[in-house]
């Protein structure tokens, strides 16, 4: 079990983070800039926290009120940096061993090599592998150092897409074999959704609890932790009820319960809008604005045909070639769908 409770300020950033996990990975998912490489480069003592506690199983590594500050290197806490930071002019081989405890160097090398299937680059320096190799070469590293916890700040950013998924797959093992506490940093929910059952959202420096991925997705209450699950229409509500206004859109939508007064917008997703027909429930007529093609189907912009100039325009998927600028046609969503934000 991996618990923080921190705040830090550098300059006019102030992050307060506040989570726990246990032996499953959790994402740390966030906009740009919001804290999350600040908060693991002080869960791994690389940073100190103004205040608060760090504690892995049952281990202080940080507490202020008690003076407690362990160095990195006695934290036994792993990170895989977004550039994976080998050490240039040794081999893989080296790169791996010198991580490990003295004395079983040799073995635990031979043993990672082995299973991240580099033994035939094992005599190579790092600018002679793979961008996919340096990142089993780090993450062999981090394990050879006996960790008990991994941190991972946007492992994948460097990858082309075709790596991307194959190393998120690998590195999705890895890390189910590791069973201790492991924080994955994204900014990309798609990314966070496949690797982790537990998310917790940081918004401008604010960590707070931990949920699952599918209550995220079912209901991510705030309009920023339904931007960051890839909520594609936002737009401003006046709850009514179990019904909600859309001014700007000169509409109201029906939803599956009574929306919270606190109720300030609507996330409705792409893939929950349907195509249907004038008086059907929560249906709305739109005009297609732009069709851009996809490479399996046509990304289109609407717009409400009652909508305010300033409205936002609402986009959806269709069949490849279905529709074009200019038609008419009428778009619904199930009450269940409709996403109710503060
Ligand atoms: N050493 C530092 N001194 C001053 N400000 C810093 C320092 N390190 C980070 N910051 C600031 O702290 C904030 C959070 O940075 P951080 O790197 O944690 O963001 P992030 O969420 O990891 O972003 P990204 O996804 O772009 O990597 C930023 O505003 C950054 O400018």
């Amino acid at each position: 079990m991996l618990s923080v409770d921190i705040q830090k300020r550098l300059g006019d950033f102030q992050l307060q983070a506040r989570f726990e996990t246990g032996d499953s990975p959790l994402a740390l998912l966030g906009a740009s800039g919001c804290g999350k490489s600040v908060t693991l480069r002080c869960i791994a003592g690389i940073l100190r926290p103004d205040q608060g506690k760090i504690v892995l199983n049952g281990r202080t590594l940080f507490d202020s009120a008690r003076h407690i500050d362990l160095p990195p290197q006695r934290r036994k806490v792993g990170y895989l940096f977004q550039q994976y930071a080998l050490f240039p002019n040794m081999t893989v081989r080296q790169n791996i061993a010198v991580a490990a405890e003295k004395g079983r160097r040799a073995e635990r090398a031979a043993e990672l090599l082995r299973r991240f299937h580099l033994e035939d680059v094992a005599e190579h320096r790092p600018r002679q592998i793979s961008g996919g190799q340096q990142q089993r070469t780090a993450l062999a590293r981090i394990l050879a150092s006996e960790p008990e916890a991994i941190l991972l700040d946007e492992p994948l950013s460097a990858l082309d897409l075709y790596l991307r998924r194959q190393l998120e797959e690998e590195l999705r093992c890895a890390l189910d074999a590791f069973c201790a506490p492991s924080v994955w940093v994204t900014h990309d929910q798609g990314e966070a959704c496949r690797s982790c059952r537990q998310v917790c959202i940081m918004e401008s420096g604010t960590a707070s609890g931990v949920r699952s991925m599918e209550d995220l997705f079912a209901d991510p209450i705030s309009v920023s932790a339904a931007r960051l699950s890839g909520c594609e229409n936002l737009v401003g509500a006046v709850p009514r009820g179990t019904e909600v206004q859309i001014p700007l859109w000169g509409i109201s939508l029906r939803c599956a319960a009574p929306a919270a007064q606190e109720t300030t917008a609507l996330g409705l997703r792409m893939q929950h809008l349907r195509l249907s027909r004038e008086g059907m429930e929560n249906a709305f007529a739109c005009r297609v604005v732009q069709s851009a093609p996809e490479a399996f189907s046509d990304l289109l912009t609407l717009r409400p045909l009652s909508a305010a100039p300033e409205g936002p325009m609402l986009h959806m998927e269709a069949e490849k070639g279905l529709l074009s600028a200019g038609d008419l046609l009428w778009v619904s969503i199930a009450p269940e769908h409709v996403l109710t934000l503060r």
